[in-house]
């Protein structure tokens, strides 16, 4: 696949740079009107045809350039036979109309006429694609179509393509900003804010949301001096479409200005109404996380009708966030019990009141404990920005080629990307917590400045912010619905992708102090080792590789940076000839341990043991003692669980030597002495390796009379799971008895 991407990367750069020769120039004369219909209408019929087919859909995202950040009263109109190719006409806005069918290939494409009668194609890119394009583009709408980009297509013709959502205006039709050709049509303008409010009703009683805030929004505007009452109703009734839509940001701003005053309506009637802009502002401010003004909405709710159980129950609802958000107290095992692949995104808080972000020495910025935490304890519960799952996909996969950083993926990151584009144009609060993450230094800067009623979101620099803060995550939960492997081979396929914004500022340490896992959308962070209050909170990105030069050649490519934690600069520092050996080696283990995987049904004979024990002895040697003196030694660790498991129906007093081996490659220090057991975390590196040899380690034990010191290591290998996995679900099934 990898292939297949930079293969895609390097002709699209082709067709970019044989378009880029007709820079400047007059189109060609283009397709009719009436062609254009007939194109659509052909386009339309055939997605139609495919739609229960499988479909890899091809995401470019060209060369960057910004948003407009101008409103269109400030733009000069441009029409459509002066629009030259390949150009990007900054300071100019063009007024259409839309026509034909819409359709969505990779992005939504539609026709359009300018005041002149003129028509040309259009191509609006990045929306999200559970939008219908008839949402996107609807047809007979008028559009400003800010500082508009026109361009040579790869068939040879032309195109409007918008790539920032915020350049594509919808006018309303009263707006007296349209030119008069456009305007001759349109039938709306007689409406009265009456008119606009049944229109808007209808619309959302059929659960066309968009269309209803659409009236809603023309009723609002169509006098100056619409009553109070009526002015309330259009808000409130648009503030639950804006729930629909998930434009929270809108929502509770409508709903909160919807509120009657009592004298302008029988009493019972105001209170009524304003219990329910209480509660639609409620939700609005439980779903931006603002659960302490959500609390007050619902209260002033419940005064005013005490006798609703609505109030009750979401009341109810946020005291259990507003105890997770302070407490990081969750139902871990609930929780996971209830997620599945249709139910991924949880109704949870999110706690990250133990880590402040802080400038780093050397790594920008970083996420820092606040308190004392221990090893296996909450660092961070955290819900994700935005999260695209695997599961949602359906029939299509996106494959996405970023010309800008000469990187692509296949999966769901392009979804990620439309996701948040879409939720941050509406959001524009939420959206500048996200643009203020690390971006690998792309200039120019973005933030989300509201402009003609739009965040302005620039959609190249929202993926150059992906592309190095998203997590692959496993969908569902990191211990249920199948094994770990199970969930490590989803994440490995990077079918769901999603952005924890806290999580975001935790730099890389192959060695680091804490790790993550996942239940459905939220991320959980727990710490590895004890972390004292005021020290960096550090994770891998990726599992360590063994040969730690793959490992940095893969944090390069990916996040663009070299680790130069305790064990890469070990590395670092050894011999050449000693890191060439042990590379060589770890080759020749992957070889020869692949036919044989132990297993329940397969114990490798005696002679093959013998081999891998005389190769772990070689590659012992390869790590110099003093520099990796209590160093986790990556290589050894697996070689040396392989052997644990190869020996598990010796005797115990074997396995548990080996087991202790595995333990202290991983950096665990482990000390019995009498009848109990001192574990020491401080360099370690977990591993799911480590629980299993802890569990044999405890099972020997057991077996040989010594259930204290058995007991000890199962706790510790609990201990362990919980920090790997979040939490307890699987162990039992995994390992019996706990
Ligand atoms: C997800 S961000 C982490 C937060 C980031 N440091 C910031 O300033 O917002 C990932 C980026 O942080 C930097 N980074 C993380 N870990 C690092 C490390 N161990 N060494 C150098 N740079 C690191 C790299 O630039 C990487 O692309």
């Amino acid at each position: 696949m990898e292939h297949k991407v930079a293969q895609m990367l390097a002709q699209q750069k082709q067709t970019l740079n044989a378009a880029k020769g007709r820079e400047g120039q007059r189109p060609n004369a283009g397709p009719s009107r009436l062609e254009l219909e007939r194109e659509l209408s052909a386009v339309f019929y055939n997605t139609r045809q495919q739609a229960s087919g499988y479909a890899l859909r091809q995401h470019f995202i060209n060369h960057a350039y910004p948003p407009s950040t101008k409103v269109v009263g400030e733009l000069k109109q441009i029409v459509i036979s002066d629009l030259r190719l390949e150009t990007h006409h900054t300071g100019k806005v063009l007024f259409v109309r839309t026509f034909g069918q819409p359709v969505r290939i990779s992005g939504v494409s539609t026709a359009v006429e300018d005041a002149n009668g003129d028509v040309a194609r259009l191509a609006v890119y990045n929306s999200d694609p559970l939008l219908g394009a008839e949402h996107v583009v609807p047809m007979h709408a008028v559009f400003a179509i800010k500082e508009p980009y026109f361009k040579t297509n790869g068939d040879g013709g032309t195109s409007l393509r918008v790539d920032h959502l915020s350049d594509l205006v919808r006018l309303q039709p009263h707006d007296p900003i349209i030119p008069v050709n456009l305007c001759s049509r349109l039938v709306e303008l007689q409406k009265s804010a009456v008119d606009w409010k049944m229109e808007g009703n209808a619309s959302y009683a059929t659960g066309d949301f968009f269309a209803a805030v659409n009236a809603y929004t023309q009723g609002l505007a169509s006098h100056s001096d619409i009553p109070e009452t009526l002015k309330c109703n259009l808000l409130r009734n648009r503030s639950i479409c804006n729930l629909h839509l998930k434009r929270y940001e809108p929502a509770m701003e409508d709903a909160e200005r919807s509120a009657v005053s009592t004298s302008s309506l029988a009493e019972g009637m105001a209170a009524t109404l304003n219990a329910k802009a209480h509660y639609r502002a409620g939700l609005a401010a439980y779903e931006l996380a603002q659960y302490e003004k959500a609390r007050g909405h619902y209260e002033s709710m419940q005064a005013l009708t005490p006798r609703d159980g609505d109030a009750a129950c979401e009341l109810s609802r946020t005291a259990k966030r507003e105890i997770e958000l302070a407490s990081g107290v969750y139902d871990f095992v609930k929780m996971s019990k209830s997620v599945s692949k249709k139910h991924n995104r949880l109704d949870h808080a999110s706690f990250v009141s133990r880590v402040a972000v802080k400038s780093t020495p050397k790594h920008g910025r970083g996420a820092f404990a606040i308190t004392d935490i221990k090893a296996g304890e909450l660092v961070l519960c955290e819900k994700a920005f935005g999260v695209a799952f695997g599961s949602d996909e359906g029939k299509q996969t996106y494959m996405i080629v970023n010309l800008n950083t000469n990187r692509g993926s296949v999966g769901t990151q392009a979804t990620l990307l439309f996701q948040l584009v879409q939720k941050m144009l509406h959001n524009p609060l939420q959206a500048a917590r996200f643009l203020d993450l690390y971006d690998g230094g792309y200039s120019p800067k973005s933030t989300a400045r509201v402009v003609d009623g739009l965040a302005t979101i620039d959609t190249f620099h929202t993926q150059a912010i992906v592309e190095v803060n998203a997590f692959a995550c496993s969908g569902v939960s990191s211990t249920n619905k199948g094994s770990q492997q199970k969930a490590a081979e989803e994440a490995a396929r990077d079918v769901s992708t999603g952005v924890w914004i806290t999580a975001s500022y935790i730099n890389h340490a192959c060695n680091g102090n804490a790790m993550r896992s996942f239940i459905g959308d939220m991320m959980i962070v727990r710490a590895t080792k004890d972390i004292p209050a005021g020290a960096e909170i550090l994770m891998p990105y990726i599992s360590v590789d063994p040969d730690v030069a793959e490992m940095q050649k893969k944090l390069q490519k990916s996040w663009a940076f070299k680790c130069d934690c305790v064990i890469c600069s070990a590395e670092e520092k050894s011999e050449p000839s000693q890191r060439k050996a042990r590379a060589a080696l770890v080759q020749e283990i992957n070889q020869f341990l692949r036919p044989h995987k132990p297993t329940a049904q397969y114990r490798p004979r005696e002679a093959i043991v013998n081999t891998a024990e005389q190769i772990y002895a070689r590659l012992e040697q390869t790590y110099d003692p003093k520099l990796f003196q209590n160093l986790p030694r990556i290589a050894l660790a697996h070689l040396g669980f392989w052997l644990c498991h190869a020996r598990i129906s010796g005797p115990e007093t074997v396995t548990i030597t080996s087991a202790m081996r595995v333990l202290r490659s991983l950096g665990y220090s482990v000390v019995v002495s009498g009848g109990s057991v001192q574990f020491d975390h401080t360099h370690c590196h977990l591993l799911d390796l480590a629980i299993d040899a802890a569990m044999y380690a405890a099972q020997a034990y057991l077996a040989k009379g010594e259930a204290g010191i058995g007991n000890q290591f199962e706790g510790f290998a609990m201990g362990l799971y919980r920090t790997m996995f979040g939490e307890m679900g699987g162990f039992k099934e995994r390992y019996g008895g706990g």
